[in-house]
């Protein structure tokens, strides 16, 4: 079987500056795969390419083995593709349950979009919040619904651009646990994330980037130890 997204050659170069180069990464099914590096790395002009946003000097992007590299952010996400941006992008007047619906209304379930939010709300148990307007939320309890408004379009890729940024400890705990839940309904997962401790505990798979290349992949407790991923970090903060 194909992999859910296969990222090959990707190199993507701003004025004489190289972003990305020649960058390849693959997400499975049932799987929570990693992507950090350093600030300035790469990881969302990467997530901008796989996405649709921005198109590579090279390269190829598949979903399932479909070939979308020429293919516009709509199409993608035709094919199952969501993601979720480093600023919230909810709307803030609509209550958490409307923000669902409307995007539940994008998906391929339209008719039922009111079912599909409050089916996300139950599996998220944030049913509580349902009536709560988006902007009176708490900036952690935004990014999970953040997760939630993506998951109301049956995505199998979901790309998670720093979901964890302003959530506490309490909240960090329930999201790992979510992302287990998604991988193991058999949504592929592609995370980036600069907390260390989610990013080891939750993923199966880590990709390295640094500079625009990819410096290393693996499990975590191998990627843990590496002696070029600690440099690439040690020689940044
Ligand atoms: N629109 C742009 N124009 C010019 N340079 C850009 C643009 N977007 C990103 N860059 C540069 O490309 C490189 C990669 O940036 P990118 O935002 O993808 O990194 P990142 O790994 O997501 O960083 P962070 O962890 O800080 O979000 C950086 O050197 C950045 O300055």
């Amino acid at each position: 079987m194909p992999s859910q997204l296969a990222v090959d050659d990707i190199s993507v170069a701003f004025g004489g500056h190289r972003a990305l180069d020649s960058v390849a990464l693959n997400a499975e099914r049932g799987q929570v795969t990693g992507l950090i590096g350093p600030n300035g790395a790469g990881k969302s002009t990467l997530f901008d390419v796989i996405s649709g946003l921005r198109k590579p000097l090279s390269g190829n992007v598949s979903l399932n083995g479909r070939d979308v590299t020429r293919a516009g952010p709509a199409r993608r996400a035709r094919h199952g593709l969501a993601r979720t941006f480093q600023r919230l992008e909810l709307f803030g007047r609509l209550s958490v349950r409307d923000n669902l619906r409307v995007a539940a209304e994008l998906g391929p379930e339209r008719r039922h979009a009111g079912h599909i939010a409050d089916e996300i709300l139950a599996r998220l148990g944030i049913e509580h919040l349902a009536d709560t307007t988006a902007d009176s939320l708490s900036t952690g309890m935004g990014r999970l619904v953040e997760v939630a408004r993506a998951l109301a379009v049956r995505p199998s890729l979901i790309l998670l651009d720093e979901p964890a940024a302003g959530q506490d400890v309490q909240e960090t705990e329930l999201f790992a646990g979510l992302l287990r839940t998604l991988a193991a309904d058999g949504t592929a997962v592609l995370l980036v994330e600069h907390d260390m401790e989610l990013v080891m505990s939750v993923c199966d798979t880590v990709y390295v980037l640094d500079l625009g290349r990819i410096i290393a992949a693996g499990p975590p407790g191998v990627i843990r130890r590496d002696e070029t991923v600690l440099a690439a970090y040690l020689g940044k903060s």
